[in-house]
């Protein structure tokens, strides 16, 4: 990429990165440089005299923030460190941190996750059952999404089930209030609260925000929008970029009257489309063009690239899902063999739903071919991850009490359940939070003696750990901090105890090494970058790099650079793209989702017609992340439950061969691929070998 902000952009490109005033709208379809329009702008911004520090621009997953921040660095280099980037869920963190306080909200309140979400909800409801808790979290997020409260819920409640589900809310916003906590939701609503109800604070942050960039505009949701409003305010120096034909998160909220409203909102918008796609070649275009076709045009826009007419789409019908990995494995092999991109990462299989990467993962490994699980469980899901990340919590927040029962009780010191729940109706009695009840001077007057001594250790526990990590600077004495810490605690003998496998209680502990590394990372100080020079970075102390670190859900720095094929799910693989793509699992059933009659019943033609919309661009989402060649494929059988049903293609596959660009894959593949994967195996042994050879 060019060093300058500007090169290499076209004509329409340049018109929207070089409006700097007022608001710009780019609407363009799926890889035309919508993203690229982003990056380039922050770096005219900068050049044009606007400190960085007063560009924000969001985009909507942290990965997609953390390669758009690697970009605007090569292009404006370290000034871009600055920058703002992030999702609209890490801006309103940033706003209450800095400003919540005058909402009552403490500056060091946590930030619940979901387990700990469904389990103070299975404690407001009463119930063991977390399907149920789980429901009602469900609930609450579409209530808040919507802007209420659950007195307004109460109010406008239609039956028994909403009663119960907001009175249930009120306890839930009761308990998040007394642990100094927020839910993701409240992300983005408490800002709204804190910028529509003050007045300074509000003048305050229009002024910083110098201009404000939107990626995926398209997928923005009520309050985000409102949001975005108040923060750019009357000047409105913003650009959105999007595209109609990808809104994919309707289920979420997102919605589309967002980019209707913008024009009227705004009526000095500047929209500006693209048309020429960079990205994939004329056949996957054309396919991704058919199957879109027939959704309602909000915007009429056409497509068009010059990388050439490319392979013809490919579509395999497969016998049953392993059967299916097991054609996707020698598809990659085979394109190994014979394709200018040849790297594991030039390579990835999407797919709609979670459970579904199953076999490719197995098919994979038995091919010993590398890869990743995006949009799945990530690192920071993991229990072992998830233990640690209590106890950092805890020490940010002493009032956080999902992040106390768990360290209280990670690795286990002696304090029962019992215990706890004494503890806990004491602090529900007296309004405290655990850790606050924990010091009460009559706790004894609940308590058993030997209980109290317990949890006395244990507070004087984490005060200690805050204290010092308050005075830890650095990643070296960062490092050297957490190590003694596990040791202290134990844990790596927690993980073996607790572990029957002791292979996974050494990839459990590994991981462990690797959170802390990363952790003390961020302390700073004398490191490499990556070119192996000695730099010095900014040095934080350790409690300061911990609050940050409940929101970050994936280590998706690290995960950029490796090597190994994508497994993803189609909403997650939104704005990437890969040379090979494969989608797979496109059933009438899957890809669209149950649009049959049975599934349907109670549905309005209007609902159902519109989740068809969503379906097509879901779809459409999917073709289009394709460089140089897309396979689709189906299942002739499919599992449902225990039981094996035959399957049906998607009538987006018939779609999209409306022109005839689609060839059948014939069984003649699967030789080819063996052939072919024995030649790329002599190939790299003999690379192999060269490189051995002094
Ligand atoms: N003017 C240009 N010249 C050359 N390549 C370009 C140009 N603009 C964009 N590209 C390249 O085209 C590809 C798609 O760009 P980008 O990801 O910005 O598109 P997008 O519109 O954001 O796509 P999506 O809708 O999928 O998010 C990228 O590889 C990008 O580097
Ligand atoms: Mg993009």
């Amino acid at each position: 990429m060019s060093a300058t902000a500007g090169h290499g952009l076209n004509l329409a490109q340049l018109e929207a990165v070089n409006h700097l005033g007022g608001p710009c709208l780019v609407l363009a379809g799926a890889g035309s440089g919508k993203t690229r329009v982003i990056t380039h702008k922050i770096g005219r911004l900068i050049q044009a005299g606007l400190a960085a520090d007063r560009i924000a621009a969001i985009t909507f997953t942290n990965k997609a923030a953390a390669e758009m921040r690697e970009r605007a660095k090569q292009l404006v280099g370290r000034d871009a460190r600055k920058v703002l980037v992030c999702t609209f869920h890490a801006l309103g963190v940033r706003l209450l941190r800095e400003d919540g306080e005058v909402l009552g909200l403490k500056k060091n309140f946590s930030i619940l996750d979901t387990d700990d979400i469904t389990s103070m909800l299975k404690d407001c409801g009463g119930t063991t059952d977390a399907n149920t808790a789980r429901g009602w979290q469900w609930a609450i997020s579409a209530l808040k999404s919507a802007g209420l409260n659950s007195a307004q819920a109460l109010a406008q409640a239609k039956d028994e089930n909403e009663r119960v589900t907001a009175t249930i809310m009120a306890r839930y916003e009761e308990r998040l209030t007394a642990y100094q906590s927020v839910d993701f939701d409240d992300l983005i609503s408490l800002p709204l609260k804190l910028l529509t109800e003050h007045l300074d604070v509000r003048e305050r942050w229009q002024k910083k925000m110098g201009h404000v960039l939107v990626d995926e505009y398209q997928d923005t949701n009520a309050t985000q929008y409102e949001l975005l409003k108040l923060l750019v305010g009357e000047r409105a120096r913003f650009t959105a970029v999007g595209d109609d034909d990808q809104s994919i998160y309707g289920w979420r909220g997102a919605t589309l009257d967002n980019l209707k409203r913008l024009p009227q909102d705004f009526p000095e918008l500047k929209v500006i489309k693209l048309e020429q796609n960079y990205r994939s070649t004329s056949a996957i275009l054309r396919a991704a063009n058919n199957v879109i076709g027939p959704n309602p045009k909000l915007f009429p826009k056409t497509l068009w690239s010059d990388l050439g007419e490319g392979e013809p789409v490919r579509v395999v019908d497969a016998d049953n899902e392993e059967h299916e990995a097991e054609r996707a494995v020698a598809r990659i092999q085979s394109l190994r063999a014979s394709s200018q991109h040849k790297e594991f990462r030039d390579f990835a299989i999407l797919y709609r739903a979670n459970h579904m990467a199953r076999p490719f993962e197995q098919s994979l490994r038995r091919a010993q071919i590398p890869y990743k699980v995006s949009g799945g469980q990530s690192f920071f899901d993991k229990a072992e991850i998830r233990d640690l990340c209590a106890w950092l919590r805890l020490l940010v927040n002493n009032d956080d009490d999902p992040a106390f029962l768990r360290s209280a009780t990670t690795p286990k010191r002696g304090i029962g359940h019992t215990t706890l729940q004494q503890l806990g109706n004491f602090a529900t009695q007296y309004k405290l939070s655990l850790f606050e009840a924990l010091f009460s001077h009559s706790l004894g007057t609940a308590l058993p003696a030997r209980a109290v001594a317990t949890l006395h250790e244990f507070g004087r526990a984490v005060n200690d750990l805050e204290y010092r990590a308050r005075h830890t600077v650095g990643h070296e004495a960062a490092r050297a901090f957490l190590t003694e810490w596990l040791k202290d605690i134990a844990y790596e003998k927690h993980l073996y105890d607790n572990e029957d496998n002791e292979k996974v209680a050494a990839a459990r502990w590994t991981n462990v090494m690797d959170f802390c590394d990363w952790v003390a990372g961020r302390c700073g100080g004398k490191i490499e970058d990556d070119a192996g020079v000695q730099v010095e970075t900014e040095r934080k102390t350790l409690l300061e790099v911990v609050q940050t670190i409940a929101l970050i859900s994936t280590l998706s720095e690290r995960e950029q650079d490796q090597n190994v094929v994508t497994l993803s799910t189609l909403h997650a693989s939104k704005g990437l793209e890969w040379p090979h793509v494969m989608l797979v699992g496109v059933n009438e059933g899957l890809l669209p989702f149950k649009m049959d009659e049975e599934s349907n019943r109670d549905a309005s033609p209007e609902s159902l017609a519109q989740r068809l919309q969503e379906e097509r661009r879901l779809m459409y989402v999917g073709i289009t992340r394709a460089q140089r060649t897309l396979a689709v494929s189906w299942l002739k059988r499919r599992k449902k439950g225990r039981e094996s049903v035959p399957g049906q293609a998607s009538r987006f596959i018939k779609e999209m061969a409306l022109d005839e660009n689609t060839v059948k894959e014939d069984p003649r593949e699967k030789l080819r691929a063996l052939r072919a994967e024995f030649a790329q195996r002599a190939t790299d042994q003999a690379a192999l070998k060269a490189a051995e050879t002094p």
